[in-house]
């Protein structure tokens, strides 16, 4: 039976007199993958953000497993079991390929260290296809490799739910390609997946089901080829003309 693994209830976030999150709620089932979409500044990010703790929302509640992260510190939202990768990728560019994702492992939700860390770090990257660059410097790689240490990074803590912030952000067709296939068999493995995207087709074959924001408000929920279709959807991206 599909179980609700994280539960965000009247979620608002204010910078000073704007409101990014607007009085946002919705549940994310075990092993699916929920897209939030919508137009740029809609709030999208922001709710990411205070999902993986970077900011505290201003009221509201998010829950996971029913323990409450709203107000908690990243690094206390990562030990509980939210992983992460950020729009502008952050690494440690000081550290090598396989460090960076070693980082991911000790501070993760499932802790490992040492030749735990090393081999599990390894084991990522070689299914991530990098398993011949784990001693490089992250300086480097190219923009898509870079990309794909994050994710390895993030996946090294073990998440219960991994956030994806435009993942598929500036990748190349080919690329892309690449990218949604990764995502895609992340998916087949049972993984609870919440992802910001622009890119429609990742959206299509990747989610089950999605949130469509539009400035701070939720204004619909469901599979991609009923949000994608409803009216309300297509003002907010195009404009009052064309819906
Ligand atoms: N740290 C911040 N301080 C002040 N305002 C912010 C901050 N972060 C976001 N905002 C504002 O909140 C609103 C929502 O931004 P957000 O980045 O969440 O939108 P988004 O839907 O992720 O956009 P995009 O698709 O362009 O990434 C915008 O008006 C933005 O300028």
């Amino acid at each position: 039976m599909s179980r609700t693994i994280l539960e965000a209830r009247n979620v608002t976030k204010r910078f000073g007199g704007l409101v990014a999150v607007s009085d946002v709620s919705f549940d994310v089932t075990e092993h699916e993958v929920m897209g939030i979409i919508g137009p740029n500044g809609s709030g999208k990010s922001t709710m990411i953000n205070m999902i993986s703790g970077s900011f505290a929302p201003s009221s509201g509640s998010i829950r996971l497993r029913g323990a409450e992260l709203a107000g908690k510190p990243a690094h206390k939202v990562a030990r509980l079991g939210v992983g992460r990768t950020f729009q502008l990728v952050r690494l440690l560019p000081e550290l090598s390929v396989i460090e960076n994702v070693m980082a991911g492992a000790a501070f993760g939700h499932r802790r490992r260290w040492g030749h735990e860390a090393e081999h599990f770090a390894r084991s990522l990257l070689e299914r991530l296809g990098l398993g011949q660059a784990t001693g490089m410097p992250v300086s480097a790689l190219t923009y898509i490799d870079t990309k794909r240490v994050e994710l390895a990074r993030a996946l090294a803590g073990d998440p219960k739910v991994l956030l994806l912030d435009e993942w598929l952000a500036g990748l190349n067709p080919t690329e892309l390609s690449t990218g949604i296939a990764l995502i895609r068999s992340l998916r087949e493995e049972g993984r609870t997946i919440i992802l910001v995207e622009h890119v429609m087709d990742a959206i299509r074959s990747l989610c089950d089901r999605c949130v469509v924001m539009s400035s701070g408000a939720k204004i619909a929920e469901g599979t991609p080829a009923e949000v994608l279709s409803d009216r309300e959807v297509i003002r907010a991206y195009l404009g009052d003309g064309d819906a």
